[in-house]
């Protein structure tokens, strides 16, 4: 746990964070109230220690301050004058702990104990929050229950891998899954009650996602105004997921590999090293082999994130599965939107059925979406499919050149996907793709997966 001591007198405040790194855990402090306040608005502390009287300020004054900043931060008073009244006044201002000065270390083990629990619930009510969130983003809820043998066995390995803290990697094409079956396996371990965290590697440049995975201090690098706590942090105890880990940068794989053999890790622009102590899953879609062989992927960081691996065949491999996600998605929309559609017609379902789906489920749930926003029918019907579905045609480009020849009809949307396709294509790195397209990696990244470009 990180703590904040806030104490003027220098002897006390001293051996006070003495006594918390022995015990494992890591202490900062501040000797006055104002110090305390931009700490606590900078940096993420698990608890902060707080004397009765700081100098000419009253440490009772400082708990709603500091809980106006932070609303769950727990706050434990102390002080060497501790009387009944002060202690309940203490807790009347949402201190959640009195300690008497000095305090001994079995009496400082009771507060830690109770700060765990606390911060345990803190977390608890965290996840469940993004619970809410994620229900009112109104994703379909995932389907589990498959009819394809292939799977039904890959579902096998995930519930299987759910239940050891072995890292899992996760393959397969854009589109397939992989992060549903992030959150699922995550959803049946052991910390299923813990934080799941999910870091996008490439949506971000090389210094902002290892700020991101590992936090920084301020002035670690230009524009970094403030203390900052990482991903790795936030997930502590829990999954961190790393989508796309086959574009993470050569520079940070070191850094990941130790975190996953030595559970140790340093903020940017700070030495002291912090324990860490959480589950990776990883997926990416790409050929990690390969990127192993061109020398883009470490191979001993390779090989330790492939202790488990599980591969999502593309919904083309599916057949089965295919009409019964598209009727799942039909229902899911229809109640999404507050339509009357009822399921597909005999004509579209061949339609769907026959499509090879390139970008898979997520193809599949936006022209969904689409059809069931703009059909005037009871059922989807093959007209409200796009035509390139209608024709079978699904060979990335295949529809281009004739009308960009002919002035046909086709959207700016087609015609912007199917250049970044191209772009993408004749490219060798995202870096140098947006590059060519004028726009910025993060943007490329998310145009990519929204059109479920491999
Ligand atoms: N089991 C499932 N049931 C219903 N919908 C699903 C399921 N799995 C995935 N989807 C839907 O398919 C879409 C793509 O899923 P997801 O983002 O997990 O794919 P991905 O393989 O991680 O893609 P990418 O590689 O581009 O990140 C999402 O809209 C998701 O809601």
């Amino acid at each position: 746990m990180d703590f904040l001591v806030v104490d003027d007198d220098q002897i006390f405040r001293e051996a006070t964070c003495l006594l918390i790194e022995e015990e494992g855990h890591f202490a900062a402090s501040a000797s006055n109230g104002d110090v305390a306040l931009e700490r606590v608005r900078e940096d993420k502390f698990d608890a902060v220690l707080l004397d009765l009287h700081l100098g000419r300020h009253n440490g009772l004054t400082l708990i709603p301050q500091l809980l106006k900043v932070r609303p769950n931060l727990p706050i434990v008073m102390f002080s060497a004058q501790g009387t009944v009244k002060t202690a309940v006044q203490a807790l009347h201002q949402g201190a959640v702990d009195f300690l008497e000065k000095p305090f001994t270390r079995d009496q400082f083990h009771a507060v830690l104990a109770r700060l765990r629990r606390l911060s345990e619930m803190g977390q608890k009510i965290e996840r469940l929050e993004q619970e809410v969130k994620e229900v009112q983003s109104q994703s379909p809820e995932p389907l589990i229950d498959f009819e394809t043998p292939v799977m039904r066995a890959v579902m096998d390995v995930l519930q299987r891998a759910a239940k050891s803290n072995a890292s899992v990697l996760i393959l397969g094409e854009s589109g397939t899954g992989k992060s549903v079956a992030a959150r699922a396996l995550h959803a049946q371990s052991n910390l299923a009650d813990r934080p799941f965290v999910t870091v996008s590697c490439p949506a971000l440049s090389k210094e902002l996602l290892e700020s991101q995975l590992f936090g920084h201090v301020r002035g670690a690098f230009t524009g970094a105004m403030r203390d900052h706590w990482g991903k790795v942090k936030a997930a502590e105890g829990g999954t961190l997921f790393l989508d796309e880990i086959g574009d993470l940068p050569l520079e940070i794989q070191p850094k990941l590999l130790r975190l996953l053999q030595e559970k140790e890790y340093e903020r940017l622009g700070e030495t002291i090293t912090r324990r860490s102590d959480v589950r990776i899953v990883a997926a990416t879609n790409r050929d990690l082999k390969k990127r192993v062989a061109e020398g883009a992927f470490r191979e001993d960081l390779y090989y330790r994130l492939n202790v488990i691996t599980v591969e999502m065949p593309p919904l083309r491999a599916r057949p089965k599965d295919v009409l019964r996600f598209a009727e799942h998605y039909v229902r899911h929309c229809a109640t999404q939107f507050g339509r009357t559609v009822d399921g597909l017609t005999d004509e579209a379902a061949e339609c769907i059925r026959r499509y090879s789906w390139p970008g898979n489920l997520r193809e599949l749930r936006n022209t969904i979406e689409r059809a069931v926003i703009l059909t005037h029918e009871k059922k989807i019907t093959a007209a409200d499919l796009p035509i390139e579905i209608r024709l079978n045609e699904s060979a990335p480009g295949a529809l281009l050149d004739a009308p960009l020849q002919t002035g046909a009809m086709v959207s700016l949307a087609t015609l912007e996907e199917q250049h970044i396709r191209r772009v993408l294509e004749v490219t060798s790195s995202m870096n140098e793709a947006a590059e060519i397209l004028g726009i910025d990696q993060a943007t490329l990244y998310r145009k990519r997966k929204k059109m479920g470009i491999k």
